[in-house]
């Protein structure tokens, strides 16, 4: 707790100037991310599929004061979109301060129904992009001794049920960049990694069976959430728990009791609610001896 809440010398003014990409920056929390640097007078460049929604982020974080506004529309399910996205920056701004990786594919709030393939997509956009745009943006980022900031969850230190694709790339994340930061520290890299670990936010966005799903978790508000992750990032921190109580409280019990905190989280977790849901997308593992097994 000690470590993590170290010196607090944050100023606005840090960000002024900044050429910063934002990904996933069409709604939730990296849209407030683009609102927050644009209000610091930062340059912004925003990625996610929807044109028409990236149109109105631009025009607003123009409206707020940005240095310089720009989108860029596409799937990060293909690497290659992901490179290009850097090499945008590149072309535009001639360097690069500060790379935001935030974007998520879809995925359910359900049991594992055994859709191998969607593992593989959902690793692709949520894993292999940001270790792309971090090979392409290395060059720049040395050059103005910037940062990394990777946005992952507790569902990436502390798993739950119901999300085993998604937190199996959030794990991906960690064990990359964490690896990545070392050998940073090793070679004097001065680029500086901050993987956020992230707990419920209020964006909207959790489905109807993820919300009835949970019991008693008051999300936190995604303005706020996207402020501290870009605090922690140009503080340079190695992680931010976010909200601090919660996610510390959950980290410190998994060194000490993890089968106390997987009872816990568990008992959060109001799972009739998520059976009687919709079977998500693909084909659901039926039970064994259920109509349609083949038992
Ligand atoms: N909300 C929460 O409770 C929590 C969120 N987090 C993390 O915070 C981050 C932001 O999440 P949140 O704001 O909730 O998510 P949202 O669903 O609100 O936003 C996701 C963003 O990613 C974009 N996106 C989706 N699919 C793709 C794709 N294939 N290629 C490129 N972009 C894509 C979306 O835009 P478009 O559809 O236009 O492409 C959107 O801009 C994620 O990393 C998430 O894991 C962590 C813990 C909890
Ligand atoms: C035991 C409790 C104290 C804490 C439990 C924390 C639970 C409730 C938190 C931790 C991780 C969170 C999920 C997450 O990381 C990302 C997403 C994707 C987003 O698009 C929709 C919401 C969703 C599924 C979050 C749902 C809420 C989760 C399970």
């Amino acid at each position: 707790v000690y470590f993590y809440s170290a010196p607090e010398n944050f100023n606005e003014e840090m960000l002024r100037g900044k050429r910063v990409i934002v990904t996933g920056a069409s709604s939730g929390i990296g849209e407030q991310m683009a609102y927050h640097l644009a209000r610091m007078g930062a340059h912004v460049l925003v990625t996610a599929r929807t044109e028409a929604k990236l149109q109105k982020v631009v025009e607003r974080c123009r409206e707020l004061g940005a240095a310089s506004a720009r989108f860029v529309s596409g799937s990060m399910e293909d690497t290659a979109f992901a490179e290009e996205v850097v090499k945008e920056a590149e072309n535009t701004w001639g360097g690069l301060d500060m790379l935001i990786l935030n974007h998520i594919g879809h995925s359910y709030f359900n049991y594992f129904d055994g859709d191998v393939d969607h593992i593989r997509k959902l690793l692709e956009t949520n894993f292999l992009s940001y270790v792309a745009m971090t090979v392409t943006a290395l060059p720049m980022l040395k050059e103005s001794e910037g940062n990394i900031v990777v946005v992952s969850s507790v569902a990436g230190k502390a798993p739950g049920p119901f999300a085993a694709p998604y937190s199996a790339t959030k794990f991906a994340l960690d064990g990359f960049f964490s690896s990545l930061r070392h050998e940073f520290i090793i070679e004097n890299v001065n680029v500086s990694i901050t993987l956020c670990i992230l707990g419920y936010i209020d964006t909207g966005k959790l489905n109807a069976t993820g919300a009835r799903g949970l019991r008693r978790v008051a999300p936190s508000p995604k303005e706020e959430c996207a402020l501290e992750i870009i605090r922690s990032g140009a503080l340079r921190q190695h992680e931010l728990h976010y909200p601090p109580g919660i996610v510390n409280g959950m980290l410190l019990l998994r060194g000490l009791a993890p089968g106390f905190l997987d009872t816990l989280i568990r008992s959060n977790i109001v799972v009739e609610n998520v059976q009687r849901a919709p079977p998500p997308h693909g084909t659901r593992v039926p039970p064994a001896g259920s109509p349609g097994s083949g038992r």
